[in-house]
């Protein structure tokens, strides 16, 4: 089954004075003193909520904010309230809850145009448990629903899915069609050649991921500690680098399947090693299959850097999962950055560069080019789900276009 792309459209409903309950994704990282270091999420969520106060909605926000085993102060929302007014323009009234009478007031003194942002909706169990009579509870605040959670998605929490069954309609938000439009769309029909770069630790959280891109891509371009596997499955001497000693053969079948579908895959021909896994490690670069005991591959070199850039030169779509070394370490971050900046200089010729999601943002964003790219995920879990080709329960339970 082709994954759902399509959902009704926030542009075709009426909202002139109806509540709307808005799902936003305002998991931000916290500082110790409650700063936010990141706001990246609570941005991306800023048109759909401009959009519905222009049209006259009462605009009800929930979200989650980390993982809280019942109601734990540390994971209040309130740090977020004065940032997310300060983007609005408008004073953001905060709930004490999410559910229940005091919450029901405060949305009857609601003005049309002003917005309310609900306690972390996670600090009831019955959110992650999608507990319907719950999820009625959260409903029975609204008229609509919008779900613009891109990065929750993949959760079929009460939320996220189960209040999608009780409010019609149940549509989805700006950020969450862009989210589709990029990463099932573009990936869907490419323009081409199409490239897909992988990267990041190991092959075992990457496997469906490269399996349903070799379907998809002409170039494939393998980085970061899942390539030791790949090496060893070849008789490489790999050092002590990362090695998943059970995925040897799979690496070997992909290798295969690259083959027979056509794929160009390519692998680093050249190697960053350290002799420690250690920011102020030694290092030297060697070829690929020179690792020497005792060693262990960090970052790509210099060479498969050309090689990969030539190959990328040749491309109009892009996807790009997984950093090519140990970005945090800056002696290791060079694969990474390099990649980032070929990217963020293709995006400027017209190529289509999409970032999907997880450590390669925090790689974009580190060197300073998120805004260079064609599109950069709010969300890891769910858009590594979505390039695997799996449905997400957060688009599936809305209504369809
Ligand atoms: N050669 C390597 N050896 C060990 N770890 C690596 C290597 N290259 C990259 N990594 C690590 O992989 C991590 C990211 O992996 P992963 O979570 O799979 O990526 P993403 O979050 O982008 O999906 C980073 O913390 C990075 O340090
Ligand atoms: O940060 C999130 O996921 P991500 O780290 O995979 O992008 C989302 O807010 C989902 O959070 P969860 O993984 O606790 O369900």
């Amino acid at each position: 089954m082709a994954t759902k792309k399509s959902v009704g459209s926030l542009k075709e409903a009426d909202l002139k004075g109806k509540k709307v309950f808005v799902r936003v994704d305002l998991n931000v990282p916290l500082d110790d003193n409650f700063n936010i270091t990141d706001d990246t999420r609570i941005r991306a969520a800023v048109p759909t909520i401009k959009y519905l106060m222009d049209h006259g909605s009462k605009v009800i926000l929930s979200s989650h904010l980390g993982r809280p085993k019942g109601v734990t102060p540390k994971y209040s929302l309130k740090p977020l309230v004065p940032r997310l007014s300060e983007l609005l323009g408008v004073e953001v009234k905060m709930a004490n809850d999410c559910i229940g009478e005091e919450v029901e007031k405060l949305v009857a003194g609601l003005p049309d145009g002003g917005v309310l942002l609900l306690e972390n909706v996670r600090f009831y169990k019955e959110e992650e448990k999608n507990d319907p009579e719950f999820a009625k509870k959260l409903a029975s605040l609204a008229d609509i629903y919008v779900n613009d959670a891109f990065g929750t998605a993949h959760r079929a929490h009460a939320s996220t899915e189960g209040v999608a069954k009780f409010l019609k309609p149940s549509v989805a938000g700006f950020l969450m069609q862009k989210e589709l439009d990029y990463l099932v769309g573009a990936v869907a029909n490419p323009k081409k050649p199409f490239a897909a770069i992988v990267g990041g630790s190991k092959v075992s959280t990457k496997i469906g991921v490269i399996e349903s891109l070799l379907a998809k891509v002409d170039i494939l371009v393998l980085g970061g500690g899942m390539i030791f596997t790949f090496y060893k499955a070849q008789g490489y001497k790999v050092g002590s680098s990362l090695v998943e000693e059970d995925k040897l053969d799979l690496a070997t079948s992909l290798m295969a399947k690259a083959k027979e579908k056509g794929v160009s895959l390519l692998l680093p021909t050249d190697v960053v090693i350290a002799d420690k896994f250690a920011a102020d490690a030694d290092s030297k670069v060697v070829p690929a299959a020179e690792i020497p005991d005792g060693w262990m591959g960090l970052d790509i070199g210099p060479d498969s850097i050309k090689t990969f850039n030539e190959s990328l030169d040749k491309t109009q779509t892009i996807i790009w999962n997984g950093p090519m070394g140990v970005f945090e370490f800056d002696k290791f971050a060079a694969g990474t950055v390099a990649i980032a900046k070929k990217l963020a200089e293709l995006s400027g010729k017209g190529v289509t560069t999409i970032i999907g999601g997880g450590d390669s943002v925090a790689a974009v964003e580190k060197v300073g080019l998120a805004d260079k790219m064609s599109h950069i995920s709010t969300g890891g879990g769910a858009s590594l789900e979505l390039l695997e080709g799996k449905q997400l329960p957060g688009v599936l339970a809305l209504n369809d276009a």
